[in-house]
């Protein structure tokens, strides 16, 4: 199953360097392996804002919820994940 979803970032500014640069290592490398599985399809920046517009492909609603719920920038995320069905207009789909 396909899913869009935009993460809004915002980390507490008084939040020690430390902790921040480890939850920032953390959460690419998590990131990454996902990539790797083929389960983080696509991750784009959107410009000039902490925040991505990602595609997961993934077995079902828990898998996401599993993925997104245990990304260490979590608890400094606003989530909205949008379930993709084909475009009957898709090239792909003829
Ligand atoms: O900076 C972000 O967009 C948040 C986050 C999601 C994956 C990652 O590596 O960082």
């Amino acid at each position: 199953m396909l899913f869009a979803v935009r993460m809004d970032v915002e980390i507490p500014r008084d939040l020690d360097p430390g902790v921040r640069a480890d939850l920032l290592a953390r959460e690419k490398a998590y990131c990454q392996e996902l990539q790797k599985s083929g389960e983080w399809v696509h991750i784009w920046r959107c410009v000039g804002q902490h925040a991505n517009i990602s595609v997961f492909d993934v077995a079902d609603n828990e898998a996401l919820h599993r993925i997104l719920w245990d990304l260490p920038l979590f608890p400094y995320m606003r989530i909205e994940v949008t379930p993709l069905a084909r475009h009957p207009s898709d090239l792909a789909a003829e």
